[in-house]
């Protein structure tokens, strides 16, 4: 079945964007009423006995994920202290030279994780290049910090034989204080993924059992040199219109700074703020396809025009790579995704994502269908 979001476009109405591997486009609506800002989801009383304290927070989440597929969340067990640190970590790893964050580019890692310097990737075919300098890693069965055998009650598989992402030997505090934050961030995105869960009428225990033993995750620091400019043409995007690759996204953002935007379903591109100790949340391509497009994968950009350096820091929450998931189509709902394979869905967008890797070019000519996420393990 064709994915709804890639078929033929219609004449107008219509935003193009990046979703990770072919050009794509969502229609803007014009039934619903313009959103402005975006939704607040606060958890501060997430742990209450009360049942019909989280039944409420549910029903919050799953209409601020269908009503703009964004928000605002606050009242979470992130520390300012180490929102702080966060940053901090962040900074010094992007002071240093560019030769020693080269010596871990993503061009080194088959697994495709790594430094990549400002311009490399292109998420706009309008512009010159993303002006943002990142570093990627994610899920690790054999990183200690991740404690693989604990979550899933066996050693990691003996196949894996090299760890999948790579750090910079020579400043040790960089791996520790981005795990201390991993550390920290896992655990609120699956207080999410349980809301969820209760917020569409599944069995919470069952959920994550089924779906979130080990998941796929991902985790990018970011640093997004000031752009001058007002147009969204070349020269000023900091991260090109994509929507995210992931189940949920949680994003730690430099304090008191706009740059982050998001298109809303009536088609407006509106700024989102960040907050004090708030991150901004949105829903991925995985929960999208599930919910049959009840959830809205929201499209969004970076532009820092704010005259200072920002930094940020997403964390991409996936599903288990085995996992196989069935669309929960409502009664009378027109099925709009096929049920799929959460690895195999991975790796194909992985490589689309950065064709010109090794690990992309190696596998070139072998049949899509053939991809399997233990490409990245190998
Ligand atoms: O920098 C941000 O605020 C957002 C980053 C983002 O959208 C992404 O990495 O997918
Ligand atoms: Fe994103």
């Amino acid at each position: 079945m064709a994915d709804i979001l890639t078929s033929p476009p219609p004449p107008e109405n219509k935003v193009y964007f990046h979703s990770g591997s072919t050009p794509t486009y969502r229609l803007v609506t014009h039934t619903s009423a313009p959103i402005t800002a975006i939704p607040t989801l606060d958890i501060s009383q997430i742990s209450s006995p009360d049942p019909s304290i989280r039944l409420s927070l549910a029903k919050e989440l799953v209409s601020a994920c269908s009503s703009c597929g964004f928000f605002y969340l606050t009242g979470h067990s992130l520390s300012p202290q180490l929102q702080t640190k966060t940053f901090d970590v962040m900074k010094r790893f992007f002071d240093l030279s560019i030769e020693e964050k080269m010596d871990v580019h993503v061009q080194k890692n088959p697994a495709i994780r790594g430094y990549e310097p400002r311009g490399e990737t292109k998420l706009d075919p309008r512009t010159s290049g993303d002006i943002k300098e990142s570093f990627t890693l994610g899920d690790c069965p054999l990183e200690p910090e991740q404690s693989y055998h604990l979550k899933t009650g066996h050693p990691p598989p003996p196949s894996l034989t090299r760890p999948q992402n790579i750090w910079p030997s020579s400043v040790p505090w960089f791996r520790a204080g981005i795990y201390e934050y991993y550390n920290a961030i896992l655990p609120i995105a699956m207080q999410l993924v349980r809301l969820l869960a209760l917020g569409m009428g599944v069995d919470e225990e069952g959920f994550v059992r089924e779906f979130f033993e080990f998941p796929i995750t991902g985790m990018r620091p970011l640093h997004y040199p000031p752009v001058e400019g007002e147009g969204d043409g070349e020269g000023n995007v900091g991260l090109g219109a994509h929507s995210d690759f992931s189940y949920l996204t949680l994003v730690l953002q430099t304090p008191s700074l706009s740059a982050l935007e998001v298109l809303t379903p009536t088609g407006q591109w509106i700024s989102v703020p960040a907050l004090p100790n708030t991150l901004v949340c949105n829903v991925g391509q995985y929960l999208e396809r599930q919910s049959n497009g009840r959830f809205l994968a929201a499209v969004h950009r970076v532009r820092n025009k704010s005259g200072e350096e920002r930094y940020s820091l997403p964390f991409f929450l996936t599903m288990d790579h085995d996992a196989d998931v069935e669309i929960l189509v409502k009664d009378g709902e027109e099925r709009k995704f096929e049920d799929f394979n959460v690895g195999d869905l991975y790796i194909r967008r992985v490589l689309a994502a950065r064709g010109k890797h090794p690990t992309s070019i190696k596998y070139r000519d072998v049949l899509e269908s053939e991809w399997k996420y233990d490409l990245l393990l190998g």
